[in-house]
C-alpha cells in the first residue's frame, strides 16, 4: 500500500514538474532495498512510554503505519499502550537484547527517548550516568553497525551558567552543571564524531521544556505541565520556581513535528547534525497570568527549591535561527494558543474523566 503510494507520488510529482525537493523529502522517508523496492521506515522507540514516547508513535504510525513503529520501555504498558501498536521491553543497558530487536524487527530508525531527566538526574547520579551515557553508547553503536538514522534528543539543560542565556547560540560555550546536562554534550559529541568518523546518520534535536498533558518524567521545566493539572483540579499551585525565571519552552505537537520533520529533511540541507529548536519563553508569573483567564480565582504561590538552581544556570531566550535557515523549522504554537490546547487537552482528558465537580476548580473556556 505505502509502496504503491510512494511510486504514484513520486510518479505524480515527476509529471506535474513538482520542485525536487518534494520528490527528495518523499524518498527520504521511505526505504529502498537493492531491488529498487520501496517501503516505510520500520522505526523503533526507546523509552516509548515517557512523556515525549507516547504521542511521538501516535504521530509516526499516523504516517507510516502502527505495525511499523515498535514503542519500547521497561516499564508495563497500560491497555491504550498495548492496544495502539507493537510495545517490546527493551533495556537500553542490553546491547545484546536491543541487536536482538533491530535484526528481528529490521528496523530502519531508532529514536532514543530512554534517560533520566535533569531533576530525578540529581538524585540519582550512577544511575544518571548509567542510562543517559551507557545507554547512548550502545544506541550508537548499534545504528553504526546496522547503518541506521538514529535521533537522539538533547536539550536547553546541555548549556550552563557560562553559557550566554539571552540568547543562546547553536554553537557557544556549554559547560552544564548537571548530570543530566553533562550526559547530553557528551551524546551531541560522540553523536558528531561517529558521524564524521564513521558516516552515521546521526541527528540531534536540542528541545526546550517540552509542554503536554501527560505525566512529565522529573525534569526542571515540569512546573509548566503540572501548573495545568493542579490549577484545574483545585484552582491552587505551589510552584518550585521563582515567578520571574524565564525558560525556552515548547508545545509537544510543535516538538514531535520538529523531529520528524528533521528526520525526513535530505542530508544535503543538514549543515549541523545538532541543532537548537524553540517555540516561545515564558516565566511561571507570565503562565499563570495566561491561565488565569480560564481560571479567574487561580491562587499561585512561590517555593523555590532546588531546580531553582538549576533553572538559573540554563538559557532563557534559545536561539534556533540555524533549524530555520538550513531545514526550515516553523512553530506554531505561542503561549496563548498552548494554554488553550493544555486547558482543553487537561480538562477533558484528566479532570473530567477522574474527579468530581465539587473538586474541580470553576473554569472559563
Ligand atoms: N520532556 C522534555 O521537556 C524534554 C525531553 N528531552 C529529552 O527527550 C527524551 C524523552 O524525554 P521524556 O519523554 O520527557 O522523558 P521521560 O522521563 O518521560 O521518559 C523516559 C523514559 O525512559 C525510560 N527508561 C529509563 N531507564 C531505561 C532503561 N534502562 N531502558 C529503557 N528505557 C528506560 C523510562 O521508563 C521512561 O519511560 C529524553 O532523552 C529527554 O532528555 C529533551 C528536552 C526536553
Ligand atoms: C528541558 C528538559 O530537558 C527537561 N524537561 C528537564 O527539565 O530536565
Amino acid at each position: 500500500m505505502f509502496r504503491k503510494c510512494i511510486t504514484t507520488l513520486v510518479q505524480n510529482a515527476f509529471c506535474s514538474g513538482t520542485s525536487t525537493h518534494i520528490i527528495q523529502e518523499i524518498c527520504q522517508r521511505s526505504i529502498h532495498n537493492t531491488a529498487g523496492f520501496v517501503r516505510p521506515p520500520k522505526i523503533l522507540i526507546t523509552g516509548g512510554l515517557g512523556q515525549l514516547g507516547t504521542e511521538c508513535a501516535k504521530l509516526l504510525r499516523t504516517q507510516y503505519g502502527s505495525e511499523n513503529v515498535i514503542l519500547s520501555d521497561i516499564i508495563k504498558p497500560n491497555q491504550a499502550a498495548v492496544e495502539s501498536g507493537p510495545y517490546i521491553f527493551a533495556d537500553i543497558l542490553d546491547f545484546k537484547g536491543l541487536q536482538k530487536i533491530v535484526v528481528d524487527h529490521r528496523v530502519d530508525w531508532l529514536i532514543h527517548f530512554s534517560a533520566l531527566l535533569s531533576a530525578v538526574g540529581e538524585q540519582n547520579v550512577p544511575l544518571a550516568v548509567r542510562v543517559n551515557i551507557e545507554g547512548v553508547h550502545n544506541v550508537i553503536e548499534l545504528a553504526k553497525q546496522y547503518k541506521l538514522r538514529i535521533f537522539v534528543p538533547s536539550t536547553i539543560g546541555a548549556f550552563g551558567p557560562d553559557s550566554p542565556r539571552n540568547p543562546t547560540p547553536n554553537v557557544t560555550i556549554q559547560r552544564p552543571r548537571t548530570i543530566y546536562g553533562v550526559s547530553k554534550v557528551h551524546a551531541e559529541l560522540i553523536g558528531e564524531y561517529y558521524y564524521h568518523k564513521f558516516g552515521l546518520d546521526f541527528r540531534c534535536l536540542r528541545f526546550p521544556g517540552v509542554i503536554s498533558s501527560d505525566p512529565p518524567g522529573g525534569g526542571t521545566t515540569d512546573y509548566a505541565v503540572a501548573i495545568f493539572h493542579e490549577a484545574l483540579r483545585t484552582g491552587k499551585y505551589t510552584c518550585y520556581l521563582k515567578p520571574n525565571t524565564r525558560l525556552p519552552m515548547m508545545y509537544i505537537e510543535d516538538c514531535l513535528r520538529a523531529l520528524h520533520e528533521f528526520m525526513c529533511a535530505p542530508d544535503d540541507k543538514l549543515k549541523r547534525r545538532v541543532y537548537n529548536v524553540t517555540a516561545m519563553s515564558f516565566t511561571p508569573e507570565e503562565l499563570v497570568e495566561c491561565l488565569s483567564k480560564y481560571i479567574p480565582n487561580l491562587h499561585v504561590n512561590y517555593k523555590p527549591d532546588n531546580r531553582q538552581l538549576i533553572a538559573d544556570s540554563w538559557p532563557q531566550v534559545f536561539d534556533d535561527s540555524e533549524a530555520r535557515r538550513d531545514w526550515n523549522w516553523q512553530h506554531k504554537y505561542d503561549l496563548n494558543n498552548l494554554v488553550d490546547f493544555m486547558v482543553k487537552d487537561v480538562q477533558e482528558n484528566y479532570i473530567n474523566a477522574v474527579n468530581g465537580s465539587d473538586t474541580r476548580a470553576t473554569i472559563k473556556i
